[in-house]
């Protein structure tokens, strides 16, 4: 099948020009400022349109069993949300249960989501347990057998997902080995999981609860703390959902001082804030709670879209895992049993263009990196992936930036009976999606096909994440003071008017000087 895409303005991450595009086979074929039509070429006008790469969602949970329940969006509705807003790509999360095989949890993942999926996608790994038989599957994972190049560290969700420092530090050693990226849910799960029986105990069961049991501080600690430890690791870090300007911070912090280190805010994040928590409407409060909680700072959105024009955070994701109102409404007499988590796939692209690009802090061409290119180049699918090029995979969204659309519930393509974003008006709406050359999207209505889409394999060793390992590592190597062996001597008494001899350090300390001053 042959489509030809004219008049309109291609958007890459560097560069914007006004050229037709000629896709065959769901390919990219050709680029030049006029093509013409050959007979049974379909012909999509992009006049006064931009023509993107189709965005990539780096973080969803599509029908996650999680706290008892299992996300609404399965693979089918959740990747027909997301092509109806622009995006070509998601990247899921295989969690396997508490000492279960990751090959096991593979298998159900690709399982479920191969007979649904409207687009590509592709897998990163969770590592929910620990020991030699986790780090031998890790090994097996990589191969392009099975495709995956990235693992996750829940350091949240004390007894369920929740790994212990020592656990991430060995995972990140083993990721670094295999050239795989580790990405952290950073917040501080223990104390967390005082704060939420001591909340409890005091009478506080409303989902206000969720958003005091994990103050900023708590996220803002365990990012540094990962930072720290992945530095040591001489791992590459990606941090899930950003939420708050003091994990922003601390990547910032660690970034300054050479670690490699990518930020990664999510739809929710840039577009609302936690004063919801304390609506007095129980379910509408409820409708919000998602780990970490969205800021209780209402100008921490603006400042984390404000990072990603600067290049302190790095792409953006959505973290969809849908709940329903009768899900969430389990949760009614606990804050802690209300199932953490909020869409986005469907509407990341338009929030992030009304708050990036029409509001004026980003460009196209950065709207572009933050939506779609940067996450093909971490997560090593670039430029089949996330650019427009001849040879590049046809994911293409033709985007009118003049054009609104009113977010609602009664129009969107989730399986939720909610949207967080409900009655926000914006700015950058996706006209026309293609997904490998076939037309998914247009004149608002899907034209999918279950199971259409195909799994991406992900490689190890993605340039972006990797070229600056090998030399840090090698500044980081132990040092070794060679020595005459040690004999003993005979003890004397202490002359009590000797001098005292201070010692000094001769030696920078491997890992580096601590800037924290006694
Ligand atoms: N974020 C959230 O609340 N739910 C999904 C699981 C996770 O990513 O932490
Ligand atoms: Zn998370
Ligand atoms: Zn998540």
């Amino acid at each position: 099948m042959s489509l030809l895409i004219k008049n309109g303005t291609i958007v890459n991450d560097d560069a914007m020009f006004k050229s037709d595009v000629l896709v065959h086979d769901g390919k990219i074929v050709e680029i030049a400022p006029s093509i013409d039509p050959t007979p049974g070429l379909e012909v999509v006008d992009a006049t006064d349109r931009f023509v993107i790469p189709g965005g990539i969602d780096p973080h969803t949970h599509m029908q996650l069993p999680f706290m008892g329940e299992v996300a609404k969006d399965d693979f089918h509705r959740g990747t027909e949300a997301a092509v109806a807003g622009g995006t070509t790509m998601i990247i899921d999360f295989v969690i396997p249960t508490k000492g279960e095989s990751l090959l096991v949890a593979y298998d159900r993942w690709r399982g479920w989501a191969d007979p649904k999926v409207v687009c590509d996608y592709g897998l990163s790994m969770a590592i929910t347990s620990w020991g030699p038989e986790i780090a031998k599957e890790m090994e097996m994972v990589t191969k392009a057998d099975y495709g995956i190049n990235s693992f996750k560290f829940f350091l949240a969700y004390a007894g369920v997902f929740m790994v212990r420092d020592e656990e991430f530090y060995q995972g990140m050693l083993q990721c670094a080995k295999l050239r795989a990226l580790a990405r952290v849910h950073a917040e501080n799960g223990a104390v967390i999981a005082e704060r939420c029986e001591h909340l409890l105990s005091s009478g506080i069961t409303g989902p206000e609860g969720h958003t005091q049991s994990r103050p900023e501080e708590l996220e803002a600690e365990a990012t540094f703390r990962a930072c720290t430890m992945a530095s040591q690791a001489n791992c590459p870090l990606y941090v899930v959902h950003v939420m708050s300007k003091g994990a922003a911070a601390a990547i910032a912090h660690h970034r300054k001082k050479g670690a490699v280190v990518f930020g990664e805010p999510i739809a929710a994040g840039l577009a609302t804030d936690g004063s919801h928590y304390y609506n007095e409407d129980w379910l509408h409060a409820a409708r919000y709670v998602m780990s970490p909680p969205l800021s209780r700072d209402p100008s921490t959105p603006n400042a984390l879209m404000k990072l990603l024009a600067a290049g302190e955070l790095h792409l953006t994701a959505t973290d969809n895992c849908t709940f329903d109102c009768h899900q969430k409404s389990l949760g009614k007499d606990d804050f802690t049993k209300i199932p953490n988590g909020v869409n986005g796939v469907e509407d990341r692209m338009s929030v992030v263009w009304d708050k990036g690009v029409h509001a004026g802090i980003i460009d196209p061409m950065k709207f572009v990196a933050v939506t779609s290119t940067m996450a093909a180049k971490i997560f090593n699918c670039y430029p089949q992936k996330g650019r427009i090029a001849v040879g590049s995979d046809a994911d293409i969204v033709i985007w009118n930036a003049n054009a609104t659309r009113t977010i609602s519930k009664d129009t969107h393509h989730h399986a939720i009976d909610f949207n967080i974003f409900e009655g926000m008006q914006v700015h950058g709406v996706p006209e026309t999606t293609i997904c490998r050359g076939r037309i998914v999207w247009a004149d608002g209505q899907l034209r999918t096909v279950q199971g259409a889409g195909r799994f991406v394999p992900l490689p190890p060793d993605s340039q972006i994440v990797f070229s600056a390992v090998d030399n840090r590592g090698k500044a980081l190597e132990p040092v070794k003071v060679e020595r005459a062996p040690y004999v003993a001597t005979t003890l004397e008494a202490p002359d009590a008017n000797a001098n005292i001899v201070v010692k000094t350090r001769s030696a920078v300390p491997p890992g580096g000087i601590s800037s924290i001053q006694f």
